[in-house]
C-alpha cells in the first residue's frame, strides 16, 4: 500500500496524537500496524504523555485491515502474514495500557478500523462518519475483537444486525446506540478528543474498557434465543457462507465464557476463514468490482472528466422510465420524450419512486426532489440543452437510425448519443449519422432503477472521451460499469446464451425442467433457467434464440421448443401458464399438462438413447449447463470483448445473479481447472455437437495447464486516448 506511515505529535497538554496514514482509505497495512505498535510503545515510555488520541489522516479514520494481505495469505497459505493485532495491539497495547486512548473518527471506521476504535476508551466522531464491521461480506469474521466489543457497546441484537448485514451505520445512530460517545464537527474533532483523553486520564470521565463491560449484554437465556433466531435466519439467507454461523458461535463463546475467551476463539476462527473458498471468492469479487472502473490508457491519467448535467431519454417504456428513475435519483436533470400524450412514462417513473418510498428505500422528500428534475416532453425542442441522449425505444434498427439521424441535428455538438439496444450492432444504429464517434451503447438491465449492471459498449469508432463520460454517468448512478466491445449480446447475454441452450438440451436428454431449476438454485442462482424464461416471456426468449442462432449457428441448440409452447397459448408468468402454473397466493407449480409437448419435442430432438431419459446427478446438470457459458466467456476474453477476465466474473454476478460466494463464472471455473472443463466439453461435443465444442482459448489453456482468468497476451482490442 502506497506511503503507509504512522506519525505521532505530542502537545504541551500531554496528549499524544497518533495518526494513521495509508492512502486512500488508511487501510491497516502491515506497516501501519507495525507503526502503531512503535508509536504506542514510544507514547507509553514518555513521561510527558498522559493520554493518546488515535486518528486517521485525510479525513478518514480507517477502512479496516488491508484486504490485499488476505490475497497474499490466500495465494501462499501462509497465515504468519497476518499480524497479531487482536491481543497484542488492541487488547494489550491499547485497551489494557496504563494511559487512556480516545479514537477521533472522521469519514469512516470500518472493519479493523472500528475494532481499533472500540479498543480505545472513548470514541468521538464527526456526524458524517460511517461505522461498521463488514467482514462477513469478505467471507471472514471481525478478527480484532469486534465480535466481542461491539455487542458490549451497542447490545447483542444491534451488534448481530450490524455484522450480519455488513452495513455501516452513521455516527448519529452510533451515538444513540452507545458506540460513539460524542459527535462534533470536523474542526472540533481533535480538540474535543484531547479533552476527553485528559478527562479520562485524570478520572473526570470513566476509564471504560469495552471488553470488560457486561451492562449491555442480556441474560444468558435471552442471548441464546437471539442467537438461535439469527442462526435460523442465516441458514435461510446465507447458505454456503460458513462465516455467518461461525460469527454467531464466536459471539456466543464470549457471552458464555467471557470476552477474553471470545477474543481467542475469534482469532482462531478468523484465520481458518481467511483460507476458506468463500473468502477467496469474496475477496476476489471485492477487487474485481473495483477493477471495472479502470480502463487501461483511459482512466486515471488525466482530468478529462466532463460533467453531464442534462440527459434526454427517448422512450418512456420499461427501460426508458427505469433509466429516468435512476438518473433523477442521482440528481441528474432528465428530459423524458414520449409519444404518448398521457405521459405514461412519467407515470411509470412516479410509480417506481412510490415503490421505493413504500419499501423505505427513499424518503418522500427524496421522491419530490427527484421529480423536480424530471420533465416530460412530446417533441425534441428541449434536446438542444442535452449533454447526453439515451435512446430507449423498441429493437427496430430503422427506427433507431432515424432517431439518431434526427437528434444529431438538434443536439449540441458535444452531446453523447447512447442507445440501449441489446441486440443491434452499434455501427448499424449510427450508420446514418456523421458522428459515429459519439455513438455508444448503454446496456442497462431491467428494471434499470434496480439492477446494478451497466454495459458500456464501444465500437472502434467511439471516442474514448465518450466512453469516459458514460463511465462517469454510470458512477453517478451508482451502477457497476463494464466496458465491452461491440458484439452480438455484448458480455453478459453473449456469455449466458449457451447456458440457456444447454438447459434446453439437458431437458431434451430427459431431465425434468423443475429438477434442473432446483439443481441450479441449489448451486446458488436466484432462479433456474426455466423459471427465468417464464419471467422474461417467450417472445423475448424466441427472439434471442433467433439472434444467437444466426450469429453463432455452429454452437446453438434450438429445436423450436419455445415456439411449441407459444402455440399452446403459453406466455409464461404473464398469463400464468408457462413451465410453471402461477396462481395468486400460491407458489408456482410445475405444470403437468406441459409433459406431452416436452415428449413431442424430445422425440423430435431424438437425443435420448433408445428414447429413455438419461440419469444425471445435480453436479452433472450444473456442469453441463454452466460449462458452455464458461466456454463462451473464454471466447469473450479471447476476442477482447471484455478488458479483463474478472469483468466476466462481475458481470455474471451483478447481471445474471451468479452466486457471489463462488467468485463469478470464471473464478469458479478456475477452481475446477481448465483441463477438467475441457475434457467434459470435449466428451459432450462428441455426443451432442457444437454447443459444447471447446473454444481454442479453452483448449490452449487446458493443454498448458493454465487458469482461464490469467491474462497472458495483450488484449486483442484496446481503447486509447487520442
Ligand atoms: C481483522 C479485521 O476484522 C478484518 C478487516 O478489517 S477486513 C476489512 C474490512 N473493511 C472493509 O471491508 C471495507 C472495504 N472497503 C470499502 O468498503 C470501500 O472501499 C470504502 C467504503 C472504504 C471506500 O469506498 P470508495 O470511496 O467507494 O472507494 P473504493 O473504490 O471502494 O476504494 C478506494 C481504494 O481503496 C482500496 N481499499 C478500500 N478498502 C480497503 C481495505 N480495507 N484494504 C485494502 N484496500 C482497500 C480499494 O481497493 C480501492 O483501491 P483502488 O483505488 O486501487 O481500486
Amino acid at each position: 500500500m502506497a506511503k503507509a506511515r504512522v506519525s505521532m505529535e505530542i502537545g504541551a497538554d500531554g496528549v499524544a496524537v497518533i495518526t494513521m496514514a495509508s492512502p486512500p482509505v488508511n487501510a491497516l497495512a502491515t506497516a501501519v500496524i507495525a507503526g502503531l505498535k512503535e508509536k504506542y510503545a514510544a507514547a507509553m515510555g514518555r513521561s510527558d504523555v498522559k493520554a493518546i488520541v488515535l486518528t486517521g489522516d485525510s479525513g478518514k479514520f480507517s477502512g479496516g485491515f488491508d484486504i490485499s494481505v488476505f490475497v497474499e495469505v490466500q495465494k501462499t497459505g501462509d497465515l504468519s502474514l497476518l499480524p497479531d493485532v487482536s491481543v497484542d495491539l488492541v487488547m494489550n497495547t491499547i485497551e489494557d495500557a496504563g494511559k487512556p486512548s480516545v479514537a477521533a473518527i472522521q469519514g469512516l471506521a470500518l472493519g479493523g478500523g472500528l475494532e481499533l476504535a472500540m479498543g480505545c476508551h472513548a470514541r468521538i466522531s464527526t456526524p458524517d462518519a460511517l461505522l461498521g464491521l463488514p467482514e462477513l461480506s469478505l467471507g471472514v469474521i471481525p478478527g480484532f475483537g469486534g465480535t466481542q466489543r461491539l455487542p458490549r457497546l451497542v447490545g447483542l441484537q444491534k451488534a448481530i444486525k450490524m455484522m450480519m448485514l455488513s452495513k455501516p451505520i452513521k455516527a448519529k445512530e452510533g451515538y444513540e446506540s452507545g458506540l460513539v460517545d460524542e459527535i462534533v464537527s470536523a474542526e472540533e474533532l481533535l480538540t474535543v478528543a484531547k479533552i476527553w483523553a485528559l478527562d479520562i486520564a485524570e478520572r473526570r470521565k470513566p476509564w471504560t474498557k469495552s471488553l470488560h463491560r457486561i451492562d449491555r449484554l442480556c441474560a444468558l437465556y435471552e442471548a441464546s434465543q437471539k442467537l438461535y433466531a439469527s442462526r435460523k435466519e442465516a441458514e435461510r439467507t446465507a447458505q454456503n457462507m460458513p462465516q455467518y454461523q461461525v460469527c454467531l458461535d464466536v459471539i456466543e463463546e464470549g457471552i458464555v465464557h467471557g470476552g477474553y475467551a471470545g477474543v481467542l476463539k475469534e482469532a482462531r476462527c478468523f484465520k481458518e476463514l481467511v483460507l476458506s473458498s468463500t473468502s477467496k471468492s469474496l475477496v476476489h469479487v471485492f477487487f474485481a468490482l473495483r477493477a471495472t472502473s479502470k480502463v487501461p490508457n483511459l482512466t486515471g491519467i488525466g482530468p478529462n472528466q466532463r460533467r453531464i448535467k442534462k440527459v434526454a431519454i427517448i422512450g418512456g417504456g420499461l427501460m426508458g422510465s427505469g433509466i429516468a428513475t435512476a438518473l433523477i435519483l442521482s440528481d441528474v436533470h432528465v428530459i423524458l420524450k414520449e409519444r404518448d400524450p398521457t405521459f405514461r412514462g412519467i407515470k411509470s417513473v412516479e410509480a417506481n419512486l412510490r415503490g421505493l418510498v413504500k419499501r423505505g428505500t427513499i424518503t418522500q422528500e427524496k421522491m419530490n426532489r427527484a421529480l423536480s428534475v424530471l420533465k416530460g416532453v412530446l417533441d425534441y425542442t428541449d434536446f438542444k440543452y442535452a449533454d447526453m441522449v439515451i435512446e430507449a425505444v423498441i429493437e427496430d434498427a430503422p427506427l433507431k437510425q432515424s432517431i439518431f439521424n434526427e437528434v444529431e441535428k438538434l443536439c449540441p455538438p458535444h452531446c453523447i448519443l447512447a442507445t440501449t439496444t441489446s441486440t443491434i450492432d452499434l455501427n448499424i444504429v449510427g450508420k446514418n449519422t456523421n458522428c459515429q464517434d459519439r455513438i455508444i451503447g448503454a446496456h442497462f438491465f431491467s428494471p434499470a432503477h434496480v439492477m446494478p449492471l451497466l454495459e458500456i459498449v464501444w465500437t472502434e469508432k467511439t471516442s474514448p472521451q465518450v466512453i469516459l463520460d458514460l463511465m462517469t454517468v454510470g458512477k453517478i448512478m451508482k451502477k457497476v460499469p463494464i466496458v465491452v466491445r461491440n458484439c452480438t449480446g455484448f458480455a453478459v447475454n453473449r456469455t449466458f446464451f449457451p447456458y440457456h441452450h444447454a438447459s434446453a438440451l439437458v431437458l431434451h436428454l430427459g431431465v425434468d425442467f423443475d429438477r434442473i431449476d432446483r439443481a441450479i438454485r441449489k448451486f446458488g442462482m436466484p432462479m433456474g433457467p426455466f423459471q427465468l424464461a417464464d419471467l422474461v416471456g417467450y417472445g423475448v426468449v424466441s427472439a434471442a434464440n433467433r439472434i444467437y442462432s444466426s450469429a453463432f449457428r455452429d454452437r446453438t441448440f434450438n429445436v423450436g421448443f419455445v415456439e411449441l409452447m407459444i402455440q399452446d397459448g403459453r406466455k409464461g408468468k404473464e398469463n400464468g401458464r408457462g413451465y410453471y402454473l402461477y396462481e395468486r397466493g400460491s407458489r408456482p407449480k410445475a405444470d403437468p399438462s406441459l409433459l406431452p409437448i416436452i415428449d413431442e419435442s424430445r422425440r423430435r430432438a431424438s437425443l435420448m438413447p433408445s428414447g429413455k431419459p438419461i440419469s444425471m446427478s445435480d453436479q452433472e446438470i450444473v456442469e453441463m449447463i454452466f460449462f458452455p457459458a464458461v466456454n463462451e466467456a473464454c471466447r469473450v476474453i479471447d476476442e477482447g470483448v471484455v478488458l479483463r477476465a474478472s469483468d466476466v466474473d462481475v458481470a455474471s454476478i451483478v447481471g445474471m445473479g451468479f452466486p457471489r460466494h463462488r467468485g463469478g463464472l470464471l473464478f469458479w471455473a478456475d477452481t475446477l481447472g481448465s483441463s477438467y472443463i475441457y475434457s467434459k466439453l470435449k466428451k459432450w461435443a462428441d455426443s451432442y455437437g457444437g454447443l459444447f465444442a471447446p473454444s481454442p482459448y479453452l483448449e490452449e489453456r487446458a493443454r498448458n495447464g493454465m487458469s482461464l482468468s490469467m491474462n497472458s497476451s495483450p488484449p486483442k482490442a484496446s481503447i486509447s486516448r487520442m
